[in-house]
């Protein structure tokens, strides 16, 4: 599975994860270039999300690699995959309910400052915390939280919880984030404000991978879909080519009710 010309950022080879005897990702390959906005595609249960728990290091990998810019990173924690540039959203954000939306924010910053360091140079880290609620600030406005920024982050509404949620991945100045789901269970009004708001991150220079099930967003949205079925990939194609793609088809309609649903909604 290639991308277009541009520098590959991510590289997935013979990615394997298995729960137990649920063989649940087996030899995926793929990779995703600088720029791109790519969406995973799948029927439930198909391996998305354990896919993005593996790259983000939220879930170890049995076999295969992971390399971001040209270096393994497939072993390496959930911390150490942020500080090289990868953050990621969740499906179903929890919030806590004794900070604020500004507060979440603010602690999702990369820069952390221990008693001794704040001793000795108060300056500096009192300048690292202004930078820190500057830049909060600015993407609770460019992410229309501002008027909520004081409220207890666990009061946000579900679509607002996901809007936070890509605050706070943005807080580490990542250049690629992959978002698990970013409109599911949203208000139309609000999905529109995702979508607009992860077209314009993207017009920014950042690298999206995007969890989704929603084929208007992804057609909205994606310049290109790489689709699961069972744990292995079975195609990689432009979101217009997924209607006419057989194994994309093949992968909906082997399932249930709810997977014909999707193939419909993929064929319309
Ligand atoms: N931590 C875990 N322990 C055991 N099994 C797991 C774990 N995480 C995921 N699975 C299993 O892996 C399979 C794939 O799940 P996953 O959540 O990755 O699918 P998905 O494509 O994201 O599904 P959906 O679209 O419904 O969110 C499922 O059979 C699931 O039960």
């Amino acid at each position: 599975m290639t991308t277009p010309n541009q520098e590959r950022l991510l590289e997935v080879a013979s990615l394997a994860k298995a729960f137990g005897g649920n063989r649940v990702l087996q030899d995926v390959n793929f990779s995703i270039g600088a720029g791109e906005i790519v969406g995973l595609l799948g029927p439930n249960g198909s391996g998305k999300s354990t896919l993005l728990n593996t790259i983000t290091g939220f879930e170890a990998i049995d076999n295969g690699a992971v390399r971001y810019r040209g270096q393994e990173i497939g072993r390496l924690g959930a911390h150490r995959i942020v500080e090289r540039g990868i953050a990621r959203t969740f499906q179903l954000p929890s919030m806590p309910s004794m900070m604020s939306v500004m507060e979440v924010a603010m602690a999702a910053a990369t820069t952390r400052h221990g008693l001794w360091e704040t001793l000795c140079n108060g300056a500096g880290v009192r300048g690292a915390e202004a930078a820190a609620r500057d830049k909060a600030t600015r993407l609770l406005h460019e992410l229309l939280l501002t008027h909520v920024r004081d409220l207890p982050a666990s009061a946000l509404s579900g679509g607002q919880k996901k809007l936070l949620g890509i605050v706070c991945a943005l807080m580490g100045d990542p250049q690629m984030v992959m978002l698990d789901e970013p409109t599911a269970g949203v208000h139309p009004n609000l999905r529109n404000d995702i979508v607009q708001a992860l077209k314009r991150l993207n017009r920014q220079g950042m690298t999206l991978v995007i969890v989704e099930h929603d084929m208007h967003f992804i057609r909205e949205v994606c310049t290109r879909c790489i689709v699961l079925d069972r744990g292995h990939i079975v195609a990689s194609c432009h979101p217009d080519e997924l209607s006419s793609n057989e194994r994309v088809l093949q992968a909906y309609l082997g399932g249930g009710a709810h997977q014909q649903a999707m193939a419909g909604e993929a064929a319309q």
